[in-house]
């Protein structure tokens, strides 16, 4: 960033983005920077106003502790400040007290003041929350407010009382009558993932980091939210104490706290020196990761309050305290690329690409994108400069976008269409957030779980095929597609388990164990040989493809009967299955029009293995089939259903549909604009074929039911049927003649007797009697369902 070299122009000019940032961090809890760019501001101001004292202004936020805040609660003034802390960081430097120097400095100046060698100091996490004071009188909570700019706060009380870790009455006698706790509000780790995990899940706002969500919870407006979100807190200091007395050391103090019934932060003791502080930094250094909260450094404070008198303060911290810096968490980078990454379930998880950074202690090349909601939400673009979080042993993500630095000519990112792996459709459940490869036989990056999958006792029920030899034979290259295994040989076996053992490390091998591997080899053998007897839906549910679960691969297999159906069987038709939505019946035609799901599939079959159970398909698909699905799928704009079931019952197949011509359709009652639609759709060719296919598909099926099934002469035989009203798409008398010619008797008037009525619109005194005496009542869809159920016989359908 370019400023300006006179020193009173920069300073105001870095005055007026430490204010603004200020603002953004501790008003909005919407920080836009990164703390590190923060204090370098910080420590750049604090550098100029050094070096020309005459710049330093009374109100400068080198001088200042947060900001003040503005919002819906009320004010709460602190008697005694609540300040901020000095800070020290690791600087460039081969030696200790070159590279800790300011911390070096903190500790010769309490020494020197002082007149003591190696101090004692209270060490502490600095735990990344929000501060707080709580007030207690007479042992119970009464207040609780923010720190704000240190002598005014807000009252955030009632969202205090929602977080359980702060007791609302203390424990044991000895307490102050008045007590002022202070500590850290702040949201663990775990709380913080499983609140974005949610809100991913669900496209809601995800929150920046634990600290962010910590602030921007504790001052809302309503506690029930707060409540929600899960805070929690750790005490390490105190504020006014009236009517009692403390300890004479900090350290014993929060020893005290504790017994009053607070949480006091793991990872707290004493240490001496110089030496004694650098040992506790380095040691939380090394557990940073595993803790469970964030924290950003250590805090040494000097352990007696008579020395800490003595120190004092400067206008914005103390001098007996320092926090000592750990490398940030969070830094900002610029995205090279935008890659999807696709797990071993097919997730198909949106990774950035970075130019690489340390953060944390560790060089960061690709953050998580999570999803492709959240790369939406965030708008990331290939060339953004972006903050990467890292945290613990979570993966880096990327937190948010820095869009005032975002280079011309970006592009919005989009989920591509096909995985990067192997090519196939990237497909999304409806209401889901993540998008996964359908190519679950062929997909390399599958592999391993498609083969658990297969061998899995719901489905081939292979029995010896754990993670470990899976991860040996896809490893090996034993492996590439469930047919594989089919062709294994006991030598194979063999040399594969000698492979594993030596990765592994596992002992060498002995006479026994030869013979162990031996028979092991032999009964895997013998449980692939039994997997090939097998039926229908097991096979299917094996075949591991996106929404088949093990019913709706039964479903398939009572409906379609045999494999060679499903394989051939488009969408267009599945989906008038029942219990077979849209989404299987896509995700169906979708696998088997991968040729190389396909090739698996004749490996497999080629391989000997047998369904037993395979059938004819079901005869009730007779009634469900015919020219009005067909014309369903084709969604002609204006051609509702009502035209559609017209059409269907005037012709029998697309060619007569075709040849009979608009003008026909509306006659039939087709109104004139969706007749021409019809007919534009129709013309063109690829629209034409694709419903040739498909009722080339419904032929197929409807050949496959065995004739004796559709010789139900008289399906209705015995059944009375009256009919009442008008219906739209038949005439009376051509529903009378239909419904005898499946053997019912249709009779004139209601009584006991009568199966059902039919009724149409403006039916009267029929339909009331049938009610009154509880006779089944139909509408006319229903009449039609049956009829075409029991009418469809090849001599219509050509
Ligand atoms: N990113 C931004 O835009 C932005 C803006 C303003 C401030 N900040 C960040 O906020 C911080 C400055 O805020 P600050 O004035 O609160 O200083 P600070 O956070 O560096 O230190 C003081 C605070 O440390 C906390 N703390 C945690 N553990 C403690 C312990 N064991 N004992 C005592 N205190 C403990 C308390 O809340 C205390 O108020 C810096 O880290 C700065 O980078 C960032
Ligand atoms: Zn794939």
């Amino acid at each position: 960033m370019s400023h300006s070299s006179d020193p009173k122009v920069h300073a105001a000019e870095l005055r007026e983005q430490i204010e603004r940032a200020n603002y953004q961090y501790h008003v909005l809890d919407d920080p836009r920077i990164t703390d590190i760019e923060f204090d370098r501001l910080l420590r750049e101001l604090e550098a100029l106003e050094t070096a020309h004292p005459e710049l330093a202004t009374p109100d400068s936020p080198t001088r200042r502790v947060g900001a003040r805040a503005v919002g819906g609660f009320a004010e709460v003034q602190h008697a005694i400040p609540m300040l901020s802390l000095s800070n020290a960081f690791e600087q460039e430097g081969d030696t200790e007290l070159e590279r800790f120097r300011e911390v070096a400095e903190f500790e010769r100046r309490i020494e020197q003041t002082l007149q003591r060698r190696e101090p004692v100091f209270s060490v502490e996490p600095k735990l990344d929350g929000l501060a707080i004071s709580l007030r207690y009188e007479d042992g119970v909570f009464v207040q609780g407010a923010t720190r704000g700019d240190g002598a005014t706060g807000e009252d955030v009380t009632a969202n205090l009382r929602t977080v359980d870790a702060i007791p609302l009455r203390l424990r044991g006698k000895d307490w102050p009558r008045v007590l002022e706790v202070r500590g850290e509000v702040i949201m663990l780790r775990k709380d913080f993932e499983a609140f974005n995990a949610h809100a991913r899940e669900h496209g809601e706002k995800v929150l920046a980091n634990p600290r962010n969500g910590a602030a921007g919870s504790l001052r809302q407006l309503d506690p029930a939210i707060t409540k929600r979100r899960k805070l929690s807190f750790f005490a390490y200091a105190i504020g006014v104490v009236e009517g009692g007395t403390i300890p004479d050391t900090h350290s014993a103090t929060l020893q005290k706290l504790r017994d009053w019934g607070f949480p006091v932060s793991h990872e707290v003791g004493t240490a001496k020196g110089f030496k004694g502080l650098l040992a506790y930094y380095r040691r939380i250094g090394e557990k940073r990761d595993s803790l469970p909260f964030d924290i950003d450094g250590v805090v040494y404070k000097l352990d007696d309050y008579e020395g800490q008198r003595e120190m004092g303060f400067v206008s914005r911290a103390p001098r007996w305290a320092i926090a000592h810096k750990f490398p940030a968490q969070e830094q900002t980078t610029t995205v090279e690329a935008i890659e999807i990454n696709i797990g071993r379930t097919g997730a198909a998880t949106p990774l950035a690409r970075l130019k690489p950074v340390q953060v944390a202690g560790v060089t960061v090349s690709n953050a998580t994108l999570h999803n492709a909601d959240q790369v939406a939400r965030l708008d990331v673009r290939v060339g953004d400069t972006v903050i990467v979080r890292r945290a613990g042993d979570v993966i880096p993500e990327v937190v948010r976008v820095m869009s005032e630095l975002r280079p011309p000519h970006t592009k919005a990112w989009h989920m591509p269409s096909h995985c990067p792996v192997c090519n196939s459709e990237l497909l999304r459940e409806e209401g889901e957030a993540v998008w996964r490869c359908s190519g679950g036989l062929i997909c390399p990056a599958q592999r391993k779980e498609a083969l658990i999958h297969f061998a899995a006792r719901r489905a081939m029920d292979i029995e010896g095929i754990g993670e470990r030899f899976v991860d040996a034979l896809v490893d090996f290259g034993y492996v590439h597609t469930p047919a594989d295994l089919y062709q294994l040989t006991l030598d194979d076996f063999l040399e594969m388990k000698r492979r594993a053992d030596e990765r592994d490390g596992t002992t060498p091998e002995t006479v026994k164990q030869g013979k162990v591997a031996t028979k092991w080899a032999e009964n895997l053998l013998e449980a692939i040989e039994a997997s090939k007897r097998s039926t229908l839906p097991r096979f299917l549910y094996a075949l591991g493809i996106m929404h088949i679960g093990e019913s709706t691969a039964k479903t398939l297999a009572s409906w379609l009967g045999r494999l060679e159906l499903v394989r051939s069987t488009p969408a267009p038709v599945l989906r008038v299955l029942p219990d077979i939505g849209d989404e299987v019946a896509n995700s169906i035609d979708g696998f088997f029009a991968q040729e190389g799901n396909q090739r698996v599939v004749d490996a497999l079959l080629a391989a000997g293995i047998e369904l037993g159970d395979e059938s004819a398909p079901s005869p009730k698909l007779r009634g469900k089939l015919g020219l009005g699905v067909l014309l369903d799928t084709a969604k002609v704009s204006k051609l509702g259903p009502k035209s559609t079931q017209q059409l269907a019952q005037h012709y029998r197949s697309l060619k007569q549909l075709a040849d009979a011509g608009a003008s026909h359709w509306v006659v039939a009652g087709v109104p004139s604009a969706a007749a021409t639609n019809l007919e534009l759709f129709l013309a063109d060719q690829e629209n034409r074929k694709a419903l040739e296919e498909a009722e080339a598909a419904m032929q197929r099926l409807l050949d496959a039911i065995p004739k004796s099934a559709k010789a139900e002469a008289a399906p209705l035989e015995g059944q009375t049927v009256v009919l009442t009203g008008t219906l739209a798409g038949l005439t009376r008398d051509e529903a009378k003649e239909r419904l005898e010619a499946l053997g019912a008797k249709v009779s004139g008037s209601v009584s006991k007797k009568t199966s059902f009525v039919v009724a149409g619109t403006e039916a009267g005194s029929k339909l009331d009697k049938a009610q009154e005496l509880g006779v089944e009542v139909w509408d006319e869809a229903r009449l039609l369902a049956l009829l075409a159920e029991h009418e469809s016989e090849g001599d219509l359908w050509i």
